[in-house]
């Protein structure tokens, strides 16, 4: 035991400088596997304390002492310059360490140009930027290395080759706008083969390891860009390419282990080896936090139950009351919602809308489940308004009770809503393995908004925000049915309190289905795959009618977004970001449709009156959000399609992008999507789609997208968990062709401590907001298009639905080809030719795309455009 703890001490420490990079976690992952080491991770603007009652520490000293637990610093890659302080933070103090302080450091990107500009080098812009190329990098070794000759290769290693020492050819992915300027561009031609191995007069500390020569077309000479350095005098060795990349050839990790044996061996040389040996126990005395985040379950906490607190012991325990059916042949996912809840006033549907619709789309997105949400009205709801210190606990007036409850949860105790949602959660969990091959039994389902997701990542919501609208709404629905598409089949399921007696609703669900095809009967205990189930297309062309006279649509102004398009890319010049997801939104205005719910809530009338007055008052209304859902999945049938009428959100969506799925086994997958062609003569089949989506524009945005994936799967699954299993794959929808990637992640198994356990939501809550909508960085990204987007919220799009289930499942698309509106944004408009005010509701639709340094602002404009068509149109057809 005592030999075990000493080798776990004696595990080298390394400090990674974090500049708010969204790879950073793949580079702790990367060092961890590698190395074998343990990685610590300290942000550029960590405060670090003073020694309570030392009267000379300070700052610096403090920051001394920090560096002094570690073998070796790494400073990561991040937005900005080494220019702005504020942009380096603590990385600029490594380079000025005293003597007697140094410590081996390797300096990445942001890292290595901070170490350039700190030895008398210039930064300044590239010619254009490089983000998510690929590109071989020259090194000494490399001739040799290509002669492919053993021999050779001991024979020659040189000096100038240091941590390239052995390292053969490798290609590595670059994410940078700016380069270390030693001067490379004063060398002629004749003196550059062997120039550029020596240091240069305008920085004689720093020994040139390797470049990249790029080409940047028109006849001129390529641009010569460093690629990595070595301090001629202390422990300093800088990256500017990004070793950890998934496009990075494994090749390159030669260099980081080098790296890491000449930093052991200054470290021998120079008496550090007992302090770094880890004399000093992991993490008490540190600043620096651990690569992973810990568990949402092990860092909140329930107080003891209080008798006011009614929501606490509702649900808990539940035990599933379940019966299989048939699908009625032919039988569409809204006409069985139709069918078994034709009174709902809030509803979810979350529709494999392409599951059987569309010949044309290709079985890999095909979506093989709906599930619909019933009885919502009864069911608990845990709302929260991001920047509150309270979630909101809410259960709609039933059962005689006088009024509905609503108990504000403070959440304190459990840090975030994601604490309160994990801790209530675990008291409702559901083994059901025996139901394996149903994806959900019942939990939460409901919607989370872009702007949660910015609060999650610390940028806090505009203050000037003026509603009190859920940025968090999260039901536990009891009542489902899950439709398997493929198998033809319709799981009733009702989760029911323990100790309650099962009640009729799965009877009467049952009977429901059953008499729309009377020759059918239970299948409970024999499911059988049909064979028949798959159907063949079945779209219906729907008439097309002139929208109401009085809907109005305001769509981006074309020049505008031109112009955002091209200050994107000028942020993106100077360094600011990588790719920048720029969205606009498109407002609709048009009659007040879906009135039927609030008026049922008001009104004091019985099931058939209500119905009557519904009846009648539809007639005079344009279609409902009901009508716009069903046209929009038969135009645009998609994988991840929903329907959300839930309190005063209203969502319509033909999302094609899962964000996340999860397991009961702890496997999570993301599907990043990036890189779009709209169908068309020149772009009519997968393969001329391919085509057009494998060139080095779409390829680099999709790529940032995953690395930035795995940044975040990382932070919760840990090093050697992340794989990408399918790279830049490219696939076929309605009207569009997408190129997508997946990425998964194995959650880390349960420690003894049940309590510490991970769960699919700690990689959601850790996610947010999906990297696809945001770019890359996300935190710098994000802020930079709050201000070119003017601080227009986003709201539901850009965020995520889906579903927690009680077993531990969870599936999550991202908000995107949707409509949505607020009920407390309609408003009353007088006519122009007079008379009555007309109450008119407000849709929203968002669109957009990825801006990169190699986009037009022409083809992005378009890009936003083709996404938004197909929304848009529904309000043409569905009148
Ligand atoms: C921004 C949107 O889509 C996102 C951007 C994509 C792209 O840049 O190619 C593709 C899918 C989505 O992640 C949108 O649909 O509005
Ligand atoms: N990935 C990085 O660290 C980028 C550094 C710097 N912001 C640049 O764009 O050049």
């Amino acid at each position: 035991m005592e030999a075990q703890q000493q080798l776990r001490w004696r595990r080298p420490k390394i400090l990674f400088l974090d500049a708010y990079d969204s790879f950073s976690n793949n580079i702790t992952a990367l060092l961890t596997t590698l190395l074998d080491v343990d990685v610590f991770v300290l942000p550029i603007d960590e405060v670090l304390p003073r020694l309570d009652g030392d009267d000379t520490s300070n700052d610096s000293e403090a920051f001394r002492r920090e560096l002094s637990h570690y073998a070796a610093v790494v400073c990561g890659p991040g937005p900005g310059s080494p220019g702005n302080d504020a942009d380096v933070g603590l990385m600029s103090r490594v380079w000025g360490l005293a003597d007697g302080d140094l410590l081996p450091v390797l300096g990445i990107c942001l890292g290595f140009q901070s170490l350039v500009a700190s030895c008398g080098g210039q930064v300044r812009r590239l010619q254009r930027g490089l983000h998510g190329m690929v590109r071989e990098i020259v090194h000494r070794q490399q001739p040799w290395r290509l002669k492919d000759s053993s021999e050779e290769k001991t024979k020659t290693t040189q000096d100038g080759e240091d941590i390239f020492c052995g390292v053969g050819a490798f290609k590595a992915t670059l994410y940078h706008s700016l380069c270390g300027d030693i001067g490379q561009d004063t060398v002629p031609d004749t003196k550059w083969a062997e120039a550029r191995w020596q240091p240069s007069l305008a920085c004689p500390d720093l020994l040139p390891l390797a470049w990249v020569e790029e080409d940047r077309g028109g006849g001129g000479k390529p641009e010569r860009i460093l690629m990595a350095v070595k301090h001629r005098t202390r422990p300093f060795w800088g990256l500017q390419y990004h070793p950890e990349s998934v496009c990075t050839e494994s090749e390159g990790n030669q260099v980081i282990l080098n790296w890491f044996r000449k930093a052991l061996q200054w470290n021998e040389e120079h008496g550090r080896g007992a302090t770094v040996d880890g004399s000093v126990e992991g993490g008490a005395n540190h600043s620096a936090r651990n690569a992973t985040k810990p568990s949402l379950l092990s860092t909140s906490w329930l107080p003891p139950p209080r008798s006011e607190n009614w929501w606490e012991s509702l649900e808990v325990d539940p035990v599933l009351h379940s019966v299989t059916v048939p699908l009625p042949r032919g039988m569409q996912v809204p006409e069985v919602v139709e069918l078994v809840d034709p009174e709902g006033s809030e509803r979810i549907i979350l529709d494999s809308a392409n599951a059987t619709a569309s010949a044309s789309a290709r079985p890999d997105v095909r979506g093989r489940y709906s599930i619909i949400a019933t009885g919502l009205e009864e069911a608990l709801r845990i709302e929260y308004h991001t920047g509150d210190n309270y979630a909101t606990a809410k259960l709609k007036s039933l059962g005689g009770l006088p009024a509905d409850l609503v108990q504000r949860v403070p959440l304190g105790s459990h840090g975030s809503i994601w604490g309160l949602i994990a801790v209530f959660h675990e008291a409702r969990h559901l083994e059901a393995t025996e139901l394996a091959e149903v994806p959900f039994i019942g939990g939460f389902m409901g919607y989370i908004t872009y702007e949660q997701g910015l609060s999650d990542i610390g940028i806090q919501a505009n203050p000037l925000r003026q509603h009190r609208r859920p940025d968090v709404c999260l039901v536990w629905v009891t009542k489902s049915l899950v439709i398997d598409h493929l198998a033809g089949l319709i799981h009733i399921q009702k989760l029911n309190a323990h100790g309650t007696d099962i009640d009729s609703w799965v009877d009467k669900t049952e009977s429901r289905l059953l008499s729309s095809q009377p020759s059918q009967g239970r299948l409970r205990d024999c499911i059988l795959p049909r064979k028949d189930a798959q159907q063949s297309a079945t779209y219906r062309p729907l008439k097309t009618r002139r929208p109401s006279r009085s809907t109005t649509f305001q769509t981006p102004m074309t020049k505008e977004y031109e112009r955002k398009v091209e200050l994107c890319q000028e942020l993106i010049a100077a360094g600011e970001s990588y790719e920048l997801c720029l969205t606009d939104q498109t407002r609709i205005t048009r009659p007040r449709s879906d009135s039927d719910g609030e008026r049922l809530a008001a009104s004091g009338d019985t099931g058939i009156q209500q119905r009557k007055r519904r009846r009648s008052s539809l007639l005079a209304l344009p279609q409902g959000s009901w009508q716009l859902f069903k046209t929009l999945r038969t135009r645009q049938p998609a994988p991840f399609a929903s329907y959300i009428r839930l309190g005063a959100a209203t969502l319509v969506s033909a999302s094609p992008e899962r964000f996340l799925q999860y397991d009961r086994e702890g496997r999570c997958s993301m599907r990043p999507m990036k890189g779009t062609v709209r169908k068309s003569e020149a772009a009519a089949t997968l393969c001329q789609a391919e085509r057009i989506l494998h060139v080095p524009k779409e390829e680099a945005e999709n790529l940032m997208i995953v690395d930035l994936v795995r940044h975040d799967l990382h932070s919760i699954c840990g090093a050697g968990n992340v794989s990408v299993p399918h790279l830049l794959k490219v696939e076929e929808y309605q009207s569009v062709f997408q190129m997508i990637t997946v990425v998964e992640g194995q959650l880390p198994a349960a420690g003894k401590e049940a309590k510490a356990r991970y769960t699919g939501l700690d990689v959601l809550a850790a996610s947010l907001p999906p990297g696809s909508m945001t770019g890359a960085p996300k935190k710098r990204s994000c802020e930079l298009l709050q201000q070119i987007e003017q601080h227009q919220e986003r709201s539901l799009y850009s965020g995520v639905v889906g579903y927690m289930c009680a077993s531990g499942r969870g599936d999550w698309s991202v908000t995107i080809r949707s409509l949505f509106r607020w009920d407390d944004e309609d408003h009353f408009v007088v006519p122009a030719e007079g008379g009555e005010p007309e109450r008119q509701e407000v849709w929203h639709i968002g669109a957009g795309g990825a801006v990169t340094i190699l986009s037009t602002p022409e083809g992005e404009r378009e890009e936003m455009f083709t996404k938004l068509a197909g929304p848009l149109c529904v309000f043409a057809e569905a009148g």
